[in-house]
């Protein structure tokens, strides 16, 4: 098996050759999924003023500081503060209070904000549950029933992020609250590495596009669609080329036309030893195409083409390889592109559930299909049911599996109850937030 790769060696000569893509700035949306390549800093205090987080009354605490239900303390309304509105505030002197709305600013003099709720609302009764509409307390006090103590219910200016601190660190990848804390800070756009632009092209004569029915020998090109959509699932902007028939020159317009508007180029097909190998013939030179240690997707290349030299995976034809092939090779050198820090699918351990025990070639790491349980409650364990056969045709159970089985180089069988390396690959794998 000496003239044979190694998974792990070709993945690494693979991640050796990319670098991450050269970082931009972004509008925010745009950024969602990427990793910042800056620190940014909270460049003014957040929230911006003291302000409320209950609608009620703000007033001194030592004013209200013995309010009871049977002895409510009465104030004086002076005026209100409502969320974005712009009048200038009066000083609250003692024995007065100002209605205030949730996230409203805190007038001077203020140190406490009492919630509607302990109060009467200035309509003279008990309790309300709600601000009553302005006209119907227009000039009336407020009757407090409950004291506030000093600071009760204020978000105190910076208690969110104080200015001059470190909000996100470089590395960060960015999701929901990352950006959501971005437009906080005013922050319009922001500089990440951009998501990889791929393309997808499938080779072989034998090839129809999905929608055009099948002439003799035909079948449709799906292997286009499973690698364009797992490129997408793995954060890229892929596009999916049109199939190229078995002819180099083909491939190489092919090629030439889409170069310019890639990161990275996935091939499927035309790497084995067949008569009609167009992408080994078009590419041998700046391609390198080896055999594989591994069961499916043993025949692999890999190189950087055109001038810009632009990394190109070809992948095995057959469906099951080309996919299998996509996520051990393909999806880490996308991440590596994007700067992402982990690039390989996590991996997780599981117990064989099978009728008859499985057996793979001597020497080759096998990946067969499988459904994965994750652990019941106090298990350390899930477990792994192999769907389908072996063969690298079978699409269908392709379609009915969510995880790879990893069966070792060394292993020719496994047996039920065996424990295993297990790649689920459910989710888009985003890890949000985590710089490291
Ligand atoms: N004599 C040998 N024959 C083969 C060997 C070998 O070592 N010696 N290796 C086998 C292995 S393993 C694989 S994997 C395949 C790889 O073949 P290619 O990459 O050259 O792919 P093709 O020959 O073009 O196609 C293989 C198979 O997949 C179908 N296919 C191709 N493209 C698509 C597509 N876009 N959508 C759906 N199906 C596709 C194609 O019709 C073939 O059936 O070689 C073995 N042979
Ligand atoms: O190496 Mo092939 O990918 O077994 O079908």
């Amino acid at each position: 098996m000496s003239d044979l790769w190694s998974v792990d060696d070709h993945l690494a000569d693979i991640l050796r050759a990319l670098r991450p893509l050269d970082p931009i700035a972004l509008p925010l949306l745009d950024a969602d999924g990427c990793v910042l390549t800056e620190d940014v800093t909270v460049p003014a205090a957040l929230p911006p003023f003291d302000n409320s987080s209950m609608d009620g009354y703000a007033v001194r605490a030592a004013d209200v500081a013995a309010a009871t239900g049977e002895r409510p303390v009465r104030l004086a309304v002076v005026g209100e503060s409502a969320a974005g509105g712009v009048d200038e505030l009066p000083v609250l002197r003692p024995g007065q209070a100002l209605r205030i709305m949730t996230g409203a600013p805190l007038p001077a003099g203020a140190d406490a904000v009492v919630p509607v709720e302990w109060t009467d609302g200035g309509l003279g009764g008990g309790p309300v549950a709600a601000m009553p509409a302005a006209d119907l307390r227009e000039g009336a006090p407020v009757r407090v029933h409950r004291p506030a103590a000093p600071g009760a219910h204020i978000r105190r200016r910076g208690s969110d992020a104080a200015a001059g601190t470190l909000a996100l660190a470089a590395g960060t990848v960015l999701g929901p609250a990352q950006l959501g804390l971005l437009a906080a800070l005013g922050r319009a756009r922001v500089e990440v590495r951009p998501r990889p632009r791929v393309v997808v092209l499938s080779t072989g004569s034998e090839l129809v596009p999905p929608g055009t029915p099948l002439g003799p020998g035909q079948i449709h090109d799906s292997n286009g669609f499973t690698l364009t959509a797992a490129a997408r699932a793995a954060g890229a902007v892929a596009y999916r080329a049109a199939t190229v028939a078995d002819e180099p020159e083909r491939l190489r317009a092919a090629l030439e036309d889409q170069l310019s508007r890639a990161d990275l180029v996935i091939t499927s097909g035309g790497v084995s030893v067949g008569a009609y190998d167009v992408v080994k013939e078009a590419l041998r030179g700046s391609v390198e195409f080896r055999r594989l240690a591994m069961q499916p997707g043993k025949p692999q290349g890999f190189g950087l083409v055109g001038r810009q030299r632009v990394p190109l995976l070809a992948l095995p034809g057959n469906p099951v390889s080309s996919y299998v092939s996509f996520e051990l090779f393909v999806r880490p050198a996308l991440r590596a592109l994007a700067g992402h820090p982990q690039v390989a699918r996590p991996r997780v351990r599981a117990r064989l559930v099978c009728d008859a025990p499985l057996t793979s070639p001597a020497g080759r790491r096998q990946y067969l299909r499988g459904a994965y349980t994750p652990p019941a409650p106090g298990e350390r364990l899930g477990t792994v049911r192999p769907v389908g056969g072996a063969s690298s045709h079978l699409l269908a159970a392709l379609a009915r599996a969510d995880a790879l089985i990893e069966i070792p180089e060394a292993a020719t069988t496994a047996e039920a109850g065996a424990e295993l390396t297990v790649v689920p690959l459910g989710g888009g794998g985003q890890e949000y937030g985590s710089s490291s």
